[in-house]
């Protein structure tokens, strides 16, 4: 990536009385990516975020919006941010067009021709004529994000989106996302405690646990499996030869007999090599099944990683 960051987290620590919340944070976010911050509950996602929209300061390091400091530059910062933190707050008795351009009032250079754009990207012109309170919680969702994103910011903060979306409330969210970051270049960063919804929305993911910062990664690295070992189950008319191929293989792995064959944790590369080896020593094998791990597991692993 060659253009410069959005937003620049440096070294950053937060303390509240003698608990460190956020313990050295490093994080750059780029024009038209989806950046997702992934932790349980009580990992410091949303200390971070109220860090990110000057809400509350860093204990020590410094986070840069377009290059401005949002501590010592705080307006020139800001005003490239738009951020749903809380639930967006609405006139219920207005309709979805007339909030917004309440708004629109409120931020310089926005006028109708704006509004009618967001409109569009969040995919809300059939029903932004009607009253609020007729609104779905996803409708309500879309109308926060055009909202949000009415002043043209570089960056989209949004904590916990899809709390309280169904899974097509999530994928429309995911859809629009995606288009703004791409269609406007904006940053998007989301927070969430689920994995699934990472996969579904993020390009990056930055996983954070106990306020440290333990990775980040592409979401499609996240999902390559190749060099995971995976919990492998073969088919065969016989499995006495077994033991003897493994060793052969040098695979000191256990394994253990199911119904019509056996079970054993194995790499991508293994898996073809221990197929080829079984044949060769006379055994018939009828189907080989990589069972994947699910989100949830690779989740888990993730984010308790050394804990006892
Ligand atoms: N003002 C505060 N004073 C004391 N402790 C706090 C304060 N704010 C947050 N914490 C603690 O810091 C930790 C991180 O909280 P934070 O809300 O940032 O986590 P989170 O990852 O957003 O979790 P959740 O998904 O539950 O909101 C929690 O253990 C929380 O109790």
């Amino acid at each position: 990536m060659t253009d410069s960051p959005v937003l620049e987290i440096r070294d950053v620590s937060k303390e509240i009385g003698r608990r460190r919340i956020i313990d050295s944070v490093s994080l750059e976010v780029y024009p038209g990516e989806v950046m997702g911050i992934l932790g349980p509950n009580g990992a410091g996602k949303t200390t971070l975020i109220r860090m990110m929209t000057g809400l509350i300061t860093p204990t020590r390091g410094e986070i840069r919006i377009r290059g401005k400091s949002v501590r010592s530059q705080f307006e020139r910062a800001i005003r490239h941010v738009g951020a749903i933190v809380e639930n967006p707050e609405f006139y219920p008795f207005l309709t979805g067009y007339k909030n917004l351009l309440h708004f629109a009032r409120m931020a310089p250079d926005v006028g109708e021709d704006r509004i009618r754009e967001v409109v569009s990207l969040v995919k809300l012109e059939e029903a932004i004529h009607d009253p609020v309170k007729t609104y779905s919680l996803g409708m309500r969702q879309r109308l926060g994000v055009a909202q949000a994103i009415l002043h043209h910011p570089s960056l989209l903060i949004l904590d916990e989106p899809t709390n309280g979306l169904d899974p097509a409330g999530i994928r429309e969210l995911r859809d629009y996302l995606r288009h703004l970051a791409k269609a406007e270049q904006t940053a998007v960063l989301v927070s969430s405690h689920l994995l699934w919804e990472m996969q579904l929305m993020c390009d990056r993911v930055a996983i954070l646990r106990d306020g440290k910062l333990i990775e980040v990664r592409r979401m499609s690295e996240i999902l390559r499996r190749d060099s995971e070992e995976l919990r492998t189950r073969f088919e065969v008319d016989r499995t006495d030869p077994v033991p003897s191929v493994l060793l052969q293989l040098g695979l000191d792995r256990e394994w253990k007999e199911c119904p019509g064959g056996f079970e054993i944790r194995l790499r991508r590369e293994e898996t073809a090599e221990l197929n080829r080896r079984l044949i060769g020593a006379g055994v018939r094998v009828y189907a080989i099944h990589r069972m994947e791990q699910s989100l949830e597991e690779r989740f888990l692993e993730m984010t308790e990683g050394d804990k006892p």
